[in-house]
């Protein structure tokens, strides 16, 4: 491979960066590459900036990909890392999503203070979350909880849990993982009752549609079956139009050559749950996750959207 030196871009948090390094390494040790061949670019996006507001109401995916994207698109940066569940599912012209490295655990995580699980925790207590989905599955589950809605960092966030703002708190494992604070965990919530967002504990690559140097590039750090799990998640979540105002989850998993899916749409207060199972050929990995989104969304009836929407 000819040696240029290829431009990585990522946000700045403490997790993107774990992110960036670790995809840094992979490709270095995948072709024998030196340090010098990579230059790490640390771009602020409009979602870091802005912290006091729910995700949900600043709108759109994309918040924390438009800088990175418009420097990959103008030759700024050759490649962009992200966590995959930040990806909305159209990309800007020009743009796609070349590799998916392979999946860490995709688990929820519980934090708790007061006690270990949701199931533990006392009547009204505080539970504090950004993500809608992870909102609409404590109310199934625990009706009587308090859910606040609650941002930042992981450290930000740990931090007010400590000073006794909330009960409990969740996060990825994936990405606690990465930061070695997985000693902070006090349960791991199963993905039967409690399903993953789509992307979850991946890692992707965004690269310029045509650079095929960057294509071989990034080629064998892909792993195959999160791959073609990705595939039928984003599918799954662009059928539903998937955005941040809508709680929907979705897992796949390639066990013994087979694609599994599963995958939930919720009312935000969680009063109303419907589910969807699929299986078929991982080369289909698209059409699995679009049929199953279809067919959830028949389920569900349009007054389910209409309601909330
Ligand atoms: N939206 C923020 C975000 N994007 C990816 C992760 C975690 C790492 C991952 O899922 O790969 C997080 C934080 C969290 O949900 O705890």
């Amino acid at each position: 491979m000819r040696k240029r030196q290829y431009r990585i871009g990522t946000r700045g948090g403490p997790l993107a960066l774990k992110q960036a390094h670790e995809l840094k390494g992979r490709l270095m040790a995948a072709h024998g590459l030196d340090e010098d061949c990579f230059e790490i670019v640390v771009l602020s996006t409009k979602g870091d900036r802005i912290t006091d507001r729910p995700l949900s109401e600043i709108g759109g995916k994309g918040l924390f990909t438009l800088e990175l994207e418009e420097q990959l698109s103008d030759g700024r940066l050759d490649l962009a890392v992200h966590s995959s569940k930040d990806m909305a599912t159209k990309l800007p012209d020009g743009l796609y999503l070349s590799a998916f490295l392979e999946r860490e655990d995709v688990r929820d995580a519980v934090i708790g203070r007061t006690a270990p699980s949701i199931e533990a925790l006392p009547e009204g207590a505080i539970v504090g979350s950004s993500s809608l989905r992870r909102q609409a599955l404590i109310r199934r589950l625990r009706p009587d909880l308090n859910v606040i809605t609650y941002r930042g960092l992981v450290e930000t966030r740990l931090r007010k849990l400590a000073e006794g703002q909330v009960d409990a708190t969740l996060l990825a494992f994936a990405g606690l993982k990465r930061l070695g604070m997985e000693e902070v965990v006090t349960h791991l919530l199963d993905v039967e009752s409690f399903p993953p967002a789509p992307g979850q504990g991946a890692i992707c690559v965004e690269s310029r549609i045509g650079d095929g140097e960057v294509a071989q590039l990034v080629e064998p750090v892909n792993h195959a079956a999160t791959h073609a799990a990705l595939l039928c998640e984003r599918a799954f979540l662009k059928e539903l139009d998937g955005s941040c105002r809508t709680p929907i989850a979705g897992l796949a998993q390639l066990v013994d050559g087979t694609l599994t899916f599963s995958g939930m749409i919720l009312k935000p207060d969680g009063s109303e749950a419907h589910e969807i199972s699929a299986e078929g050929d991982p080369v289909k990995a698209v059409d699995l996750g679009t049929e199953a989104g279809r067919t959830v969304r028949e389920r569900a009836g349009a007054d389910f959207f209409a309601d909330w929407a």
